[in-house]
């Protein structure tokens, strides 16, 4: 029987440091501000942005709502990134995903300021994720949430094999690019992996991000194996679910994040952490 990650009190530790991150800089005159541009009303993201709103305002970070209609045009949501990069009380700038046909989500992207962009989706981010820089940049929050995870659990990665489902640029990815910075031997599955029962056995570490609920199921999962559950899924009942058959794999896994209360608060703690670094290193002078 697997050990159950508790998200929400990992969450909490995480938050509580923050908070006194907060505190000293408050006592520098410095407030960390974060801006999000919410487009349309997608209601996950709708919730999510409220979340993060509640989180930001609880631990004394400054958290401005931009929201556009679902029909806002190019040109004004640049403008709204020019105008935030410009702005010095705002450190971090999240463009919420997903965006409508209309808009080019890499051109806004490209146009925040790497160094307030929060979701590390910037391709000088990118690029220093990749090729395993040292110093100080943004890496996607979920990502990064799941590692702290894996950390706390002391969870080994060199040499073990990492299996990750979904290769989105915002979680797929950079999970991926992590795991293999820490060593691990990584596999990274898509729709278009032809045996991914075979690829998620390997794994001794096994991360799900596809958005598919109960994708994986107690004979896909190699007995013993870490199993991080990024996967959100609003079932008809109303119910919230990941990807994972969690009551199932739970007697195979030694480690498993439930949905909700696992990964989702985490990713919610790292996005304020990383605020307060981009708040620490911009008036650090360290870019
Ligand atoms: N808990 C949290 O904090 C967060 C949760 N999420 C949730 O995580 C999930 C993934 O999000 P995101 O990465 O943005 O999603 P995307 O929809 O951008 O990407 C999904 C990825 O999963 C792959 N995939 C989907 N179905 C299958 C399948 N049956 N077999 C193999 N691969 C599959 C897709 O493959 P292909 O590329 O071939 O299409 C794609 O690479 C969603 O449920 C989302 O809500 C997202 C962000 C944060
Ligand atoms: N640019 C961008 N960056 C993101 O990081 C991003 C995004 N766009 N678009 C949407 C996804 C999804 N996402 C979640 C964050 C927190 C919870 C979360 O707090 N979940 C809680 C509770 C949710 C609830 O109960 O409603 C939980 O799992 O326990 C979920 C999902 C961030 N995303």
């Amino acid at each position: 029987m697997a050990t159950v990650i508790d998200g929400r009190k990992l969450a909490k530790e995480l938050n509580q440091q923050t908070k006194e991150r907060v505190a000293k800089l408050a006592s520098r005159g410095i407030q960390p501000g974060i801006v999000v541009i919410l487009v349309g009303e997608d209601p996950a993201s709708v919730i999510y942005t409220r979340n993060k709103q509640r989180k930001a305002e609880k631990l004394g970070i400054k958290s401005i709502l931009k929201k556009f209609p679902a029909d806002v045009d190019q040109v004004t949501v640049m403008a709204a990134v020019d105008q935030y990069n410009h702005d010095d009380t705002i450190d971090a700038i999240l463009v919420q995903e997903p965006l409508p046909d209309q808009l080019d989500g890499q051109a806004i992207t490209n146009a925040i300021r790497p160094d307030k962009d929060i979701d590390g989706l910037h391709p000088t981010n990118l690029g220093k994720l990749y090729a395993n820089q040292p110093g100080n940049y943004p890496v996607a929050c979920t990502p990064r949430g799941v590692m702290t995870m894996l950390h706390h659990h002391h969870v080994e990665l060199a040499g073990k094999n990492a299996t990750i489902v979904g290769r989105s640029i915002l979680v797929g990815k950079p999970m991926a690019a992590l795991l293999n910075n820490a060593n691990a031997t990584t596999t990274l599955a898509s729709r278009h992996t032809r045996d991914l029962a075979a690829a998620t056995r390997q794994a001794d570490i096994l991360v799900v991000a596809a958005g598919s609920p109960h994708l994986i199921k107690a004979e896909d999962v190699k007995p013993g194996a870490v199993v991080i559950d990024v996967g959100i899924n609003r079932l008809s009942s109303g119910k919230l679910t990941g990807d994972v058959d969690f009551e199932h794999v739970q007697d195979v896994a030694s480690l498993i994040t439930p949905v909700p209360g696992g990964v989702g608060p985490m990713t919610i703690a790292s996005l304020m952490q990383q605020t307060v670094d981009l708040a620490e290193w911009r008036h650090n002078g360290q870019k």
